[in-house]
């Protein structure tokens, strides 16, 4: 998709590729948050912004380069942050996934990214752990997130390419509706809140409801984020933790606690995000091109040579919430 993005005079600002985003309607909501600049609702410094946006999604059509960072290596399955609130228990790759990505039978998982999205209520740090993540830095200063930004992040997951667009909404009431429409197409949902205000975390109930309803019924991990952790610690911090971790369980998704200050665990949470998505697109994958080999006789399946004996783990469903 190319969204083409014009100022109220009709003067063109940027045209820009979205990798994924494959909706023409998501270039018309474009549109509406760059209208809606130009007539006052955010003001003129958020043109900048939306300049910005466009800028980085031009330079970023194709998620695969020479090299990624050594930081963005994974080799072992990353770990959960609590066995209590999990995805998933494992502490290796799915057997179907480690032996396709030694034979480097990935099919076009390298050739792809996974969307992930980042939602909750204004000022919990959403921007700010994206941006420790992304660029190492961290701004004591409150910008609010005007409609949408993302930042793209290139991995190698055992030995296999792999990327992550990671969508930062605005938590504003203003922008909901600009930001909800970037939801759908989502592998993995992150609602995040401040552990050091609980009403936050009451709201990403519907903060997830909102996100689900853009996508299809278990089609996406789901993660809760605490955020700010450097600000809480001992009892107060354990107290918030507890409540997060039950909703978690009702939720059916893994519970993290994060510090975007002091980087606390931001570069774990988000290893694991990319291993769990990437294992997911693996196994779709394989999923997919098994079922599309020609059948034989009385539905004889041609098999693969070399194809792994089939695993307790490869019976389990690969939908989120499986421990
Ligand atoms: N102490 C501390 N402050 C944080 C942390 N994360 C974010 N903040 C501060 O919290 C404020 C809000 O952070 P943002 O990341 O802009 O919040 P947001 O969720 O993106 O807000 P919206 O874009 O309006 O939805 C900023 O002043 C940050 O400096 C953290 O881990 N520790
Ligand atoms: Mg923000």
């Amino acid at each position: 998709m190319v969204i083409a993005a014009r100022d109220a005079g009709g003067t063109l600002l940027a045209v820009s590729p979205i990798p994924d985003v494959p909706d023409s309607s998501d270039a018309r909501l474009f549109r509406v948050v760059l209208v809606a600049m130009v007539i006052g609702a955010t003001g003129p410094s958020g043109l900048g912004s939306v300049r910005s946006l466009c800028r980085r999604m031009r330079s970023s059509v194709m998620p695969l380069g020479p090299t990624v960072s050594q930081d963005r290596v994974i080799t072992s399955f990353p770990k959960w942050y609590t066995p209590a609130a999990c995805l998933q228990l494992r502490e290796h790759f799915h057997g179907q996934v480690s032996a396709a990505c030694q034979h480097r039978n990935t099919g076009t998982v390298g050739l792809k990214l996974s969307k992930v999205v980042v939602v909750g209520d204004l000022y919990v740090g959403k921007t700010s752990l994206i941006h420790r993540f992304c660029r190492n830095v961290f701004d004591r200063d409150y910008k609010a997130t005007i409609g949408v930004d993302f930042e793209m992040e290139r991995f190698e997951v055992a030995g296999i390419p792999f990327s992550l667009q990671i969508w930062d909404t605005a938590g504003q009431e203003k922008f909901k509706c600009i930001a909800s429409a970037y939801y759908r197409g989502a592998q993995v949902i992150i609602t995040a809140f401040d552990l050091t205000d609980m009403q936050t975390l009451e709201h990403t109930r519907q903060w997830l409801e909102d996100a689900l309803r853009e996508n299809e019924p278990g089609a996406c991990f789901l993660f809760l984020v605490g955020t700010k952790k450097d600000l809480l610690s001992g009892a107060a911090c354990e107290q918030a933790e507890a409540e997060a971790v039950r909703l978690a369980n009702e939720m059916q998704a893994e519970y993290w606690s994060v510090s975007a200050k002091t980087g606390e665990n931001v570069k774990a949470f988000f290893s694991r995000v990319a291993a769990l998505a990437f294992e997911r697109s693996v196994l779709q994958d394989l999923e997919r091109r098994s079922s599309a080999r020609p059948q034989v006789g009385d539905g004889d399946v041609i098999r693969m040579e070399g194809h792994p004996p089939e695993t307790q783990d490869s019976k389990r469903p690969s939908s989120p919430g499986c421990c």
